[in-house]
């Protein structure tokens, strides 16, 4: 399953032009404020209309400006979650979910047990939504939109409403609604950490126009994505597998190249893990430094360099089939004499990845219908 589209529209002031391809999994719409990012969900679902534009979903075409194609919404297939949830308040959790399947034109995804199942929601079913919580009327617009049969899902920021519990409540759900469902998924976020977390690829929006696209791990570890994710946010992706949990709370993690060890993590021996480590938490050293608390000092080569308006450099460093990005000062670099080429080490205190930074990597489940 896929969605493509190719859009081009005029506002007063702001111009959009984008051409997009996704395939099953998610693909995080990511940018700032006013950058095209709702516009562009909104055309593909149908709520605006383009200038110019053509959108296929799953090899359907719903719109086609050239030859006057417009499928109203409620008939492209498509399941939407909002911010909010909107669910109808009057109706129950089980209501609620059964609406969406009355939307539903073809064989659901899966039952409504399994996608009950999926999300937790079982405890739930005779509630009123007012009696949930943020983050399980969030679960229930889930399982409605997947209740509809749709053949792309798209998510406009579904978790900012939440706090940050909350939202930690629901990251695994997301994941595994990702893993099993097959389907796309265009999700619009400002988060980076949501991002890294959640999505296969990347797509960073600037003022209408695509600035760099790619899978999430190479972007995230792209020194010239910095300035799109801010110098705070930056930060690349790990693949890792739980090698075992120490009986002094510490975890032994496999990298492509190396051991990572971490405060405990909450996956079992085997699993496959992605983990955020933040540009700023990575120190760089020429020699293997003695006497030293980390424990994760990790042999590296530096890929790049890339100097921002500031006083900081972004440096990717080569871990195996990983890059890490680290973050250091313009004073630094050339003190050390970073150069692509160098080989080095990476220090990373173990004590700085939070659990939020740490998600699933492509649960082994089956997917439904498999
Ligand atoms: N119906 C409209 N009429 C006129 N201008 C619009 C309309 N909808 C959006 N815009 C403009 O288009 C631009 C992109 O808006 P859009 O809502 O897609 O951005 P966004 O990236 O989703 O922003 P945010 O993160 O704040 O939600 C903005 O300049 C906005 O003011």
């Amino acid at each position: 399953m896929s969605v493509e589209a190719d859009l081009r529209h005029a506002f007063r002031g702001f111009e959009l032009d984008v051409t997009l391809r996704a395939g099953p999994g998610v693909t995080a719409i990511f940018g700032p404020s006013g950058s095209g990012k709702t516009t562009i969900i909104n055309m593909i679902s149908g709520l605006l209309h383009p200038d110019q534009g053509r959108v296929v979903i799953d090899g359907a075409s719903v719109l086609d400006t050239a030859a006057r194609r417009n499928i109203p919404p409620h008939k492209r297939r498509i399941g939407y979650v909002f911010q909010d949830g909107r669910l109808f308040p009057h109706l129950s959790v089980a209501g609620n979910i059964r609406f969406g399947a009355r939307f539903a034109h073809s064989d659901p995804i899966a039952s409504e047990t399994e996608i009950v199942d999926l999300l937790g929601l079982a405890p739930l079913m005779e509630r009123l939504p007012g009696a949930l919580s943020g983050g399980e009327r969030q679960r229930v617009a889930l399982a409605r939109a997947l209740l509809s049969a749709p053949r792309l899902l798209l998510m406009d920021e579904p978790l900012a409403a939440l706090d940050e519990p909350r939202k930690d409540e629901i990251l695994p759900y997301l994941e595994a609604l990702r893993d099993r469902t097959g389907l796309p998924i265009l999700y619009v976020s400002h988060s980076v950490a949501e991002v890294a977390r959640l999505a296969d690829h990347l797509i960073l929006l600037q003022n209408g126009k695509i600035a760099l696209s790619g899978s999430t791990q190479d972007i995230l570890s792209t020194p010239a994505a910095l300035p799109f994710l801010g110098v705070r946010e930056a930060g690349s992706i790990l693949r890792a597998r739980v090698l075992g949990h120490d009986p002094d709370g510490l975890s032994r993690l496999q990298l492509s190249s190396g051991e990572l060890v971490l405060p405990r993590v909450d996956a079992k021996v085997g699993e496959s893990l992605v983990i955020r480590i933040l540009a700023q938490d990575v120190l760089i050293a020429l020699q293997h430094p003695e006497g030293l608390s980390s424990r994760n000092i990790l042999p590296v080569t530096v890929e790049g360099l890339h100097r921002g308006g500031g006083p900081g450099v972004a440096v990717s460093l080569r871990l195996g089939e990983d890059v890490l990005l680290a973050r250091v000062t313009a004073r630094a670099a050339d003190d050390l004499a970073l150069r692509p080429g160098l080989d080095c080490f990476a220090v990373l205190k173990a004590t700085t990845v939070p659990r939020r930074n740490i998600g699933h990597d492509h649960i082994g489940d089956a997917p439904f219908h498999a």
